[in-house]
């Protein structure tokens, strides 16, 4: 049996980004650079104004003050966008707007609050530092300079960046196209309904989903029966076009019930394994086609569906985008211990709360099975437990990979905190708070 660690590697060493495309900038939010770039100016392009004031050198109004102002000729307005050249003249001043160029010979804005902010004789009432209130051309970014580098995700600050400096066009990686697959007899669509041992397919809508989620393309191509010559076609049509296949179900030791093993193993670098971790312990991966694209085959078990995309498949998407990915996951104290099978790295879901001290608590959400979707939908996040631990004690201190945006397990975590001190101060409250609970399960 491989670690989860040996797998993960496995997998990793058979990838390479997908090609880049050139793509405009409007086209190129949530891409990811292949190459560096570079800015071809300097930014600021040009000495600006950072102040709506007057433009002066510094040295003429030296030792000014509100009793003892000085009186300057204004020679003319200069705005934003007004490119016509502009001189300083000894002992005068520019009216200037906030991002106007500074005139030659000028070095320094004095605010219009330190004026009487009249536009031909300006009372100047303080005096300023040499640079007081100017941008300096290049103070920012020098042209010729790395703006950002390969493997950046192009988000908002990094759209401005690039549109600053007039960079119309980037080399990225595009958003994988990721086909999703399920399979099994038993599986029926949500929306039709379901005969005698029959069930609705959650998987393919939940990893469709989680590719979506992680900023990629995610098509659910809907499920095939257990059926090799039905499974093997269905992938070949997707190895034509896909970026990535994931398939789930059918992998385990069912032999001929488990056709996307049998039907796989041997072909392109595909081989199947278990890995020592719980749920998620079948797994299948490798590069089929002419294109060699990456295929996962999943375990059919939901919970262990979603725990190996985040341990396996969503590093992969990382990679064939030309990112390297790390998991963040929070420190939490154990509200209520549980068993870890010996062996195998466990990825136990848990909802999150505050203790007392403030910091984060675990307590789990349900058993360990990995057909419990119920838990699945209230677990905040997946406590991680390392292969050699076989218990995890109360009050011990686990990782928590979280499942959804911290930012809303945050504001969950402070409602309940809130609901429960206005319950302690005024005990009409303690309804509401309880109500709020289960709601939350
Ligand atoms: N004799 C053994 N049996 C099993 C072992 C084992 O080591 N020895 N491993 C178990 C583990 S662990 C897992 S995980 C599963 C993996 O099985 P498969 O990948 O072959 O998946 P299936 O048998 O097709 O399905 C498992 C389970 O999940 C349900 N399922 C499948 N697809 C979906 C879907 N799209 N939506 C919702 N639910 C789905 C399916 O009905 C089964 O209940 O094998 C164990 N067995
Ligand atoms: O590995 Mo299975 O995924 O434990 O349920």
């Amino acid at each position: 049996m491989r670690t989860v660690a040996e797998h993960l590697e496995a997998v990793l060493a058979q990838l390479t980004p997908v090609a880049a495309t050139t793509v405009p900038l409007s086209q190129a939010h949530g891409l990811v650079l292949i190459e560096d770039v570079s800015s071809p100016v300097d930014l600021p392009r040009f000495a600006n104004s950072a102040m709506d004031g007057y433009a002066v050198r510094a040295s003429e109004i030296a030792g000014v003050t509100p009793e003892e102002p000085r009186v300057l000729p204004v020679l003319g307005d200069i705005a934003a966008g007004d490119g016509a050249p502009r001189t300083h003249r000894d002992f005068h001043a520019w009216r200037i707007l906030t991002g106007a160029p500074v005139p030659e010979g000028a070095d320094a804005v004095v605010r219009v609050e330190d004026t009487d902010g009249h536009p031909r004789e300006v009372m100047i009432k303080a005096a300023v530092e040499a640079g007081a209130n100017v941008r300096p051309a290049g103070e920012d970014v020098r042209a010729g300079s790395v703006i950002l580098r390969a493997g950046t995700r192009i988000g908002p600050a990094q759209l401005a960046v690039l549109a600053s400096a007039g960079v119309a066009e980037v080399s990225a990686t595009g958003q994988l196209s990721v086909v999703v697959l399920s399979t099994g007899n038993e599986l029926v669509p949500v929306g039709e309904p379901v005969g005698p041992g029959q069930i609705h397919d959650s998987n393919g809508p939940m990893l469709a989903a989680l590719v979506r989620a992680a900023g990629h393309f995610g098509v659910f191509a809907g499920h095939l029966p257990d059926d090799e010559k039905a499974i093997k076609a269905e992938i070949d049509h997707h190895l034509t076009h896909a970026d990535l296949v994931v398939t789930s179900g059918g992998v385990s030791k069912g032999g001929s019930y488990d056709p996307v093993k049998s039907v796989l193993t041997g072909v392109g670098s595909m081989e199947f394994t278990e890995v020592g971790m719980q749920p998620g312990k079948p797994q299948g991966f490798g590069l089929l086609g002419k294109r060699k694209v990456p295929v996962f085959t999943l375990p059919g078990n939901p919970v262990s569906v979603l725990v190996s995309f985040e341990v396996f498949v969503r590093p992969a998407l990382a990679a064939l985008a030309g990112q390297r990915y790390e998991p963040v996951t929070v420190p939490a104290v154990v509200l209520q211990g549980w068993d870890s099978p010996e062996g195998r790295a466990q990825y136990h879901r848990v909802s999150l709360s505050r203790d007392t001290s403030g910091a984060y608590a675990a307590q789990p959400v349900s058993g360990p099975g990995s057909h419990l979707v119920g838990g699945l939908a209230l677990a905040d996040g997946l406590a991680v437990i390392p292969a050699e631990a076989t218990q995890v004690a109360t009050g011990s201190e686990v990782r928590v990979l979280p499942l959804r945006p911290l930012w809303e397990i945050e504001a969950d975590v402070v409602a309940e905190r809130d609901a429960a001190q206005a319950a302690e101060t005024d005990p009409a409250e303690t309804d509401a708070a309880e109500a709020g609970r289960e709601d939350r399960g």
